[in-house]
């Protein structure tokens, strides 16, 4: 059993936390104060509205929390707003937040709330036919050597990877395919067998 936080300060929560219980090999934990974090095996950084998330990381005291979090090795996997929290640089903005992955993002890069759209998508070591939706969404516009490209939507990254760290533009959860979080799952527990 591997125990998996989803970050409960705003937006989409309780869809991850139980796609992560559906594995049957996974508790999942609503995460609501930084001492949670102890516990965890990983965590999912959910979707919302990234300024939001930033100013409630910072007046709830996680960033340094979550900054040692990652710094452990333990796997995060960021979704849209979550995504954006993980990138090192933001167009248009100062600096990134955690700044745990090498990539640059543009926000709201596919348009507003009513041209949310759903696709299938080839996703690397995932499947080939990931249903994803797409809610003002950002996009990866550029990467580092050490990231891993997993998937595109009309030439555009939209998931990536590097090391422990995982993130994708969409929402896996607001769907019926589990394999995103699968592979996710996968991710805590191997990296878990390992830090032992
Ligand atoms: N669905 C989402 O998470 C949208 C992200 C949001 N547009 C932001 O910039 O934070």
């Amino acid at each position: 059993m591997v125990k998996i936080g989803v970050l409960a300060l705003q937006g989409a929560v309780r869809e991850h936390a139980k796609m992560l219980e559906s594995e049957g090999t996974t508790e999942a934990i609503i995460v609501k104060k930084a001492e949670q974090l102890d516990e965890l095996d990983g965590l999912v950084l959910p979707g919302g509205e990234s300024t939001t998330m930033r100013r409630l990381i910072d007046l709830y005291g996680f960033r340094e929390p979550l900054q040692k979090f990652a710094d452990s090795g333990k796997p995060i996997f960021g979704t849209c707003a979550g995504l954006i929290l993980m990138a090192r640089q933001i167009v248009g903005e100062e600096e990134g937040h955690l700044a745990l992955m090498d990539m640059t993002v543009e926000r709201n890069a596919f348009g507003r709330q009513k041209e949310s759209f759903e696709t299938e998508l080839d996703m690397k070591g995932v499947a080939e036919d990931l249903l994803a939706v797409f809610i003002r969404a950002p996009l990866i516009s550029e990467v580092g050597a050490s990231v891993e490209v997993l998937g595109t939507h009309r030439d555009e990254i939209v998931a990536a990877r590097q090391d422990q760290f995982l993130a994708c533009s969409f929402h896996p959860e607001l769907t019926d395919d589990h394999r995103f979080h699968h592979y996710f799952v996968e991710m805590v527990k191997n990296t878990k067998a390992a830090l032992v």
